[in-house]
């Protein structure tokens, strides 16, 4: 049996008269790539800043590694790697004060050029946060998850906004983090990165889980109610052509 590495049992949050989350309840497995889906609005960076302690719960259980939530925050804190917003990072330093800056927060000893470089920003080691592409700045809120050497990574929307070809090189890059032995979970608007990344998705809607299975699992069952998609005319869509005239490879942002 997998280790369990997130017990969420029962999670309620209530902002004032309204309910964003509605007794919600997923295990996330330790070493997989664990999706939240759902339509804007329906609890899941709620559900995530709960867990990642960050915001206050209404009622309900929670479980990480082990830990109890309402015991321990400051041990999961430990344990844990937090996407911060660029807009969080202090502006006057570049790529690699900022690295050792947060090492030093974290008290942990970390080579910043060996990071950088994991996610291909070496050559921008000396550039400031905003000097940076879409891409680049989201590899870089990546990057700073990973500071504190986590068993747990959170991803909130890494790749909105992003263009087809840094998509796909984040999506290289979390899976690399989960090669790692590293847990993700991950929030996402892309049915197909879903697809492709996650191991097993929770489809959230007005703060509670409808479905939690596999990808394939998910699709079967929609299939099996005798949903059939309309057949694709063109053997390529758009999204091939982009990709095929910029280029796969990692390039200049
Ligand atoms: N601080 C807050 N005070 C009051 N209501 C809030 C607060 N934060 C979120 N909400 C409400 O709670 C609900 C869930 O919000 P949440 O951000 O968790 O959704 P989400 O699924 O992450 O959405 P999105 O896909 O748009 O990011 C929304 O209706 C939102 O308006």
């Amino acid at each position: 049996m997998d280790k369990v590495m997130i017990s969420v049992r029962d999670l309620v949050k209530n902002y004032g008269n309204f309910q964003a989350v509605k007794g919600i309840s997923f295990d996330v497995y330790e070493g997989e790539i664990f999706g939240l889906l759902g339509p804007n609005g329906a609890g899941k960076s709620t559900t995530l800043e709960i867990i990642e302690t960050l915001r206050p719960k209404t009622s309900g259980k929670i479980i990480v590694d082990g830990i109890d939530l309402d015991a321990h925050p400051n041990e999961i804190k430990k344990i844990i790697g937090v996407q911060l917003q660029s807009s969080g990072f202090y502006p006057g330093l570049n790529l690699l004060e900022l690295v050792d800056l947060f090492s030093g927060l974290y008290n942990r000893k970390v080579n910043a050029m060996e990071l950088l470089e994991t996610v291909h920003l070496k050559d921008k080691a000396k550039a400031k946060v905003k000097e940076l592409s879409g891409g680049q700045k989201q590899r870089f809120s990546v990057a700073t998850t990973l500071i504190n050497n986590p068993k747990i990574v959170f991803l909130d929307e890494p790749t909105t906004g992003l263009d087809p070809q840094a998509r796909r090189n984040l999506w290289a890059l979390i899976k690399n983090i989960r090669q790692n032995g590293t847990t993700v979970i991950i929030t996402t608007h892309y049915m197909d990165e879903a697809e492709y990344l996650c191991d097993r998705v929770a489809i959230v809607e007005s703060g509670k889980v409808v479905a939690l299975n596999t990808p394939d699992k998910l699709i079967d069952d929609l299939v099996a109610t005798g949903f059939e998609r309309p057949k694709e005319v063109k053997k390529a869509n758009l999204e091939d052509v982009f990709i095929h005239l910029t280029g796969h490879k990692l390039r200049e942002e």
